[in-house]
């Protein structure tokens, strides 16, 4: 360290880290899900700096637990095997070729780069997907979509042992059957399925926009269950927002104290929202 005459900065610096202290004791122990969007990943440096907010987390007494999408590299990757797919109701229309691709992308390269980049910044981060420890055991969702789960039967305490040795999970939403299927799972459905099983205190949605807008395009910071379901019914929300917020009400219902759907490209958002005053993006809780 070296010591130089006092500066602004630093004194800012100090102040920041001491008005975070109620939120530090607040969200000591707490267990926090962060859904990691596929849009939200960003490039290098934004995972990096996504990683280094949850290391500081789990430094600071948080049991952070990571689940991601990945989307756009499904699609990138179907297109240079010349699959084609779609979406209804902002889920993926899966059929065999189309799982193989969806697991062999999101619990591979995808699970790997985010895995390696917490443990760059001194993490003990872990990859798993919803197979390893029948994590997340699922039933056919719906017909029509094909192999997309609906998970049904969760292992919690898997989870809470890897907290208790403060490992990092981060997980791919895919899904096994009970009849040795492989399930493609929608990433925040996934992680609203595990954050229930866990009780979570708080399941951060990350993704590529502010929060969930309403038909001006002025993002709303609260929600209720009433108006989520009146936006949808009237189209305002629409496509990948949809399984958010259906995910938000299940998550409510389920067990979790509040969501926050928020833009996880903004630097810190994480952080930003757990510990000041600003909070971020749409918060939806309990009644
Ligand atoms: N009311 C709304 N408010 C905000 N975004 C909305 C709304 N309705 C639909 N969207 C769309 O939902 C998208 C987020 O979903 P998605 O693309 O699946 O994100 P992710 O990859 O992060 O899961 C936004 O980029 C936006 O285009
Ligand atoms: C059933 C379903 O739609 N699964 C998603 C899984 C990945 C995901 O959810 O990715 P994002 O979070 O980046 O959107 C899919 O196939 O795209």
């Amino acid at each position: 360290m070296r010591r130089q005459p006092m500066n602004r900065d630093w004194i800012a610096t100090a102040r920041t880290l001491s008005a975070a202290l109620p939120y530090l004791q607040r969200y000591d122990g707490a267990t926090v899900v962060i859904k990691l969007g596929g849009h939200a990943m960003g490039d290098d440096a934004a995972l990096d700096s996504f990683a280094r907010d949850v290391v500081l987390m789990r430094q600071v007494g948080v049991n952070p637990v990571i689940v991601h999408g990945g989307g756009p590299m499904i699609n990138a990757m179907l297109k240079k095997l010349g699959i084609v797919s779609e979406f209804v109701g902002g889920k993926r229309v899966t059929d065999e070729a189309t799982v193989e691709v969806v697991e062999m992308v999101l619990s591979g390269r995808v699970n790997k780069r985010i895995v390696q980049a917490i443990n760059a910044q001194g993490g003990q981060a872990i990859g798993l997907s919803g197979k390893d420890a029948n994590l997340m055991v699922c039933e056919p969702a719906d017909p029509a979509l094909g192999f997309v789960g609906t998970p049904k039967d969760m292992n919690a305490g898997f989870l809470r042992r890897l907290a208790q040795a403060e490992m990092i999970p981060v997980i791919a939403p895919i899904g096994t059957g009970r009849h040795g299927e492989t399930f493609n799972v929608n990433g925040d459905t996934a992680a609203g399925a595990i954050a229930a099983a866990l009780a979570a205190d708080r399941l951060l949605l990350l993704t590529d926009v502010e929060g969930v807008k309403d038909a001006e395009g002025n993002v709303l910071t609260q929600l209720t269950a009433a108006e989520i379901r009146r936006l949808t019914a009237e189209g305002v929300i629409s496509g990948g927002m949809i399984p958010k917020t259906e995910t938000a009400l299940a998550a409510i219902s389920g067990g979790v104290r509040a969501v926050v759907i928020l833009d996880g490209r903004a630097p810190n958002a994480c952080l930003l929202e757990l510990y000041t005053d600003h909070g971020a993006g749409t918060l939806i809780r309990a009644g």
